[in-house]
């Protein structure tokens, strides 16, 4: 079996993939995350996730890389991780009462023979009504901090959520389904 490696920071991404007991190893790449303006949401994070695993496999000689990128699109406004206490607040003040939609992207490169695979997947998240209080309360529990739009599915945001249509775990950070049937192609089989 080939050894996996995830490119992520994320101690989201690395709790799904213990979740279903994958072996794997963390290489954490530091890159600006910069793309051109004028991108499509699915562009955008299907870019960064190949960047981060390109970046890493190219310093190794094999093994399965993946990487991932997450943002939120709010009537067409991609937010990413808040700059500070406040763009969280106004993050989640768009939120609340509407739906958005979270796009992952995801990348798989084989750094043995430089096969690469990209693909994104979407899920929309309808929140319910939040007041400005509850708001404040919520993010000076610091969880929003670094993570996409400002709220965690995966801890106290949930109660925040009314409805999700799609995927759960690509709103944490990585589509489990649509990453087992990627790696499937890699020749690796999760079960
Ligand atoms: C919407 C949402 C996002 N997130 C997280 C997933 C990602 O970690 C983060 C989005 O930022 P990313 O830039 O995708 O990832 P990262 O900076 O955490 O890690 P790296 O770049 O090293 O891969 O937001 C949640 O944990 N829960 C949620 O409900």
């Amino acid at each position: 079996m080939k050894e996996i490696i995830l490119a992520s920071s994320s101690p989201r991404r690395s709790a799904l993939l213990e979740q279903i007991g994958l072996n794997f190893r963390v290489i954490v790449c530091d890159l600006e995350e910069h793309t051109p303006p004028g991108l499509q949401p699915f562009e955008v994070v299907e870019r960064l996730a190949a960047r981060k695993a390109m970046f890493v496999a190219d310093r190794l000689t094999e093994g399965i890389v993946i990487g991932a990128d997450t943002v939120v699109v709010w009537r067409g406004q991609l937010l990413g991780k808040p700059s500070c206490e406040q763009d969280a607040v106004e993050m989640l003040k768009r939120l609340q009462g509407s739906a958005h939609e979270v796009f992952t992207g995801v990348a798989l490169v084989d750094a043995g023979n430089n096969k690469v695979e990209v693909s994104h997947e979407k899920t929309r998240v309808i929140f319910r009504p939040l007041d400005e209080e509850e708001i404040r309360r919520y993010v000076s529990t610091g969880e929003p901090s670094d993570k996409a739009g400002s709220y965690g599915a995966q801890g106290i945001g949930a109660i925040f959520i009314e409805r999700i249509e799609g995927s759960y775990t690509n709103i944490v950070g990585l589509p489990m389904s649509k990453l087992s049937l990627m790696l499937k192609k890699f020749g690796y089989d999760i079960l």
